[in-house]
């Protein structure tokens, strides 16, 4: 596979001042953030930052409390079929594959946004409905080629290994035909080798021409595949930028170690307690400062 870049250029999605409230906690505050063609864009925070939650803001499972989502200049109305429609696809933190359909089927399951013919073409299987179905198939079966899985095409989804589970997420939301792909944990359970493939797949996939935006929680990936990253935090951007900004500012590690409490002993403090302790007990016995959980204490 390739990882030639395209060129960077007009903005793909662009969200602005997107809000949501669910009652009293605002899991995501004015967030604006723009994805052009030819990128890959990272969003990361630590857990419960609200990343998944803007996803769902963005392709219109959530209608955003506050703010707009935009599509190639078009403010897309907060229904998942219309942004699929548009030209958004997504794949999910959890998979979510037809376990019991082949893996051809679940290709052709993602197609159903492309293909015009309706209810009674289907029902009368008429000539317009076959040659639908058969470019359905082709197309299904490009796109099988393009990540691994044709010689898997008649396997049950729940038959597959993990790694190809997740692969066949990705071929399904490609089945769309997407402007836009949205990433939630891609590489979430993989091996090392595994997350490699997945590099190179994402890769191959923005040098087709579809603009990526992927939340992952293995920073090593992230920062090797990102144009850009965006960090939350309690639901606030905290940082933009590069992969080399991103991963060198100092709020960006701290949200992730966690900053120290108010009123916390400073370094120095705890090592003089330290040597304190040491002095009166030069032969090693208890303290009575010991670290080691309490026994019955199961916190
Ligand atoms: N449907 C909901 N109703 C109420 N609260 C919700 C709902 N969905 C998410 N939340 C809350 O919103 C906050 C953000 O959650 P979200 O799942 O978006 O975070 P995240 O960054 O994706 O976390 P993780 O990395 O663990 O997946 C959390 O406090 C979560 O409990």
């Amino acid at each position: 596979m390739t990882t030639t870049r395209t060129a960077t250029g007009t903005t793909v999605l662009q969200a602005t001042g997107v809000t949501m409230r669910f009652g009293g906690l605002t899991a995501v505050r004015s967030v604006d953030l723009t994805v052009n063609t030819g990128e890959i864009v990272g969003l990361i925070g630590p857990n419960g930052a609200g990343k998944t939650t803007f996803f769902n803001c963005l392709t219109g499972l959530y209608v955003p409390t506050e703010g707009t989502v935009a599509y190639k200049g078009t403010v897309l109305p907060p229904k998942p079929h219309l942004v699929t429609q548009a030209g958004i696809a997504r794949t999910f933190q959890n998979i979510r594959l037809f376990a019991n359909m082949t893996v051809l089927e679940n290709v052709l399951v993602g197609r159903h946004t492309r293909t015009k013919e309706g209810l009674w073409s289907a029902l009368l299987r008429g000539p317009g409905f076959k040659k639908a179905e058969r470019e359905s198939e082709e197309r299904a079966m490009e796109l099988l080629e393009f990540i691994g899985l044709a010689q898997k095409r008649d396997h049950l989804a729940r038959n597959l290994p993990y790694g190809d589970q997740r692969k066949l997420e990705i071929a399904r939301a490609l089945a769309s035909d997407p402007g836009l792909l949205l990433l939630d944990e891609p590489t979430a359970g993989m091996n090392p080798q595994e997350t490699r493939t997945t590099e190179e797949l994402v890769f191959a996939i923005r040098d087709q021409g579809i603009a990526v935006l992927v939340i992952e929680h293995d920073m090593r990936f992230i920062f090797n595949l990102c144009d850009r990253v965006a960090c939350l935090v309690q639901g606030e951007k905290l940082v933009e930028g590069t992969s080399e900004t991103v991963q060198s500012d100092e709020r960006v590690v701290a949200a992730y170690l966690g900053t120290p409490f108010e009123g916390a002993p400073e370094d120095s403090a705890i090592e003089e307690v330290v040597a304190a302790e040491k002095a009166a007990h030069p032969d090693g016995t208890d303290s009575g400062t010991s670290t080691a959980r309490p026994e019955g204490d199961d916190q």
